[in-house]
């Protein structure tokens, strides 16, 4: 059967749909076993990958002697940074992973959130972040597409406004907002820690509420901020739980996948 451009392709009834959030903190370390566990994930779910990159744009503007500077978390974004980001996100480290899977005789394919107005975004502060975007948007049909066709999207976290003009997107939200158009059952965002951590000690299940006042006391700060935020945003009826798990083992083995568990409530029985 051939697949026309205007034929919906909307559900998947085969298997569950997963987004993987690969964080740029842990991009360089993954090992050969994590990415093997690709291939159990694919028996069961459709894996949909976004990816950060941020570190790999850091250096890359060091070596080019363009300073970097954040506001909040996201990355103030000029013209000149912006060609940076685009190599870097949709060049180098899009074309490392989907190199990965490929040896694996998995079938990735690169996408940027930028291509087939997959990813549309508002500019949110020009004068304070440049070319810095918030998805307005998300119009999920090449990924549905390519999920019929037996492929894995790989996603770098790139948008378009209305005008066309490319932007830089924090990874996290980029992946909440796609898990959540495309009616995934799963979002995982993999990282450089094994969860939530209080004290040291991993949280196993959290919910909206605790996050919250985990951000309000000073436990949850910078970079895990935009993640739980994204995660509890992309909770739905349908999106029942957002995991949280570090990329220093493979992502599941014996059908288990161990890290945080975000849910709106927590399951009965579980303190
Ligand atoms: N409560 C917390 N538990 C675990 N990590 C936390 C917590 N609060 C802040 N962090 C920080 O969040 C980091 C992960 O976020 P980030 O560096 O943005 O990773 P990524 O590139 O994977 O998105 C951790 O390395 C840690 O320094
Ligand atoms: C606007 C903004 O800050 N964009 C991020 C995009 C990459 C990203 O989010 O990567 P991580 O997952 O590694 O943090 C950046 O330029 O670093």
């Amino acid at each position: 059967m051939t697949m026309s451009k205007s034929m919906p392709v909307t559900e998947h009834k085969d298997k569950p749909v997963v987004v993987i959030k690969l964080g740029g903190s842990m991009l360089d370390q993954l090992t050969g076993d994590f990415y093997d566990s690709f291939k159990e994930l694919i028996d069961h779910y459709h894996c949909i990958i976004v990816h950060g990159g941020g570190p790999a744009i850091s250096r890359l503007l060091d070596r080019l002697r363009i300073e970097g500077v954040f506001y909040d978390g996201l990355r103030k974004t000029t013209a000149e940074t912006l060609e940076v980001v685009e190599m870097t996100l949709g060049g180098t480290v899009n074309g490392h992973i989907t190199s990965k899977l490929s040896e694996r005789g998995l079938l990735p394919l690169g996408i940027k959130g930028s291509d087939a107005g997959l990813l549309k975004a508002t500019i949110i502060d020009q004068e304070r972040l440049g070319y810095v975007g918030e998805v307005s948007h998300v119009q999920p049909d090449v990924i549905h597409h390519c999920l019929q066709a037996g492929y894995t999207p790989v996603i770098a976290p790139l948008g378009k406004t209305e005008s066309g003009q490319t932007v830089n997107i924090n990874a996290d939200v980029s992946a909440a907002a796609i898990a959540k158009a495309i009616g995934a059952e799963k979002l995982l965002f993999v990282t450089d820690v094994p969860g939530i951590l209080r004290q040291g000690e991993l949280i196993e299940e959290t919910t909206p509420e605790e996050i919250a006042s985990l951000i309000e006391r000073g436990w949850i700060y910078g970079g895990m901020i935009p993640k739980v935020q994204s995660a509890t945003q992309a909770l739905s009826e349908r999106l029942e739980e957002v995991m949280i798990v570090s990329g220093d083992r493979p992502l599941i083995k014996d059908q288990q996948m161990v890290g945080t568990t975000i849910r709106m409530k927590r399951k009965e029985g579980v303190e």
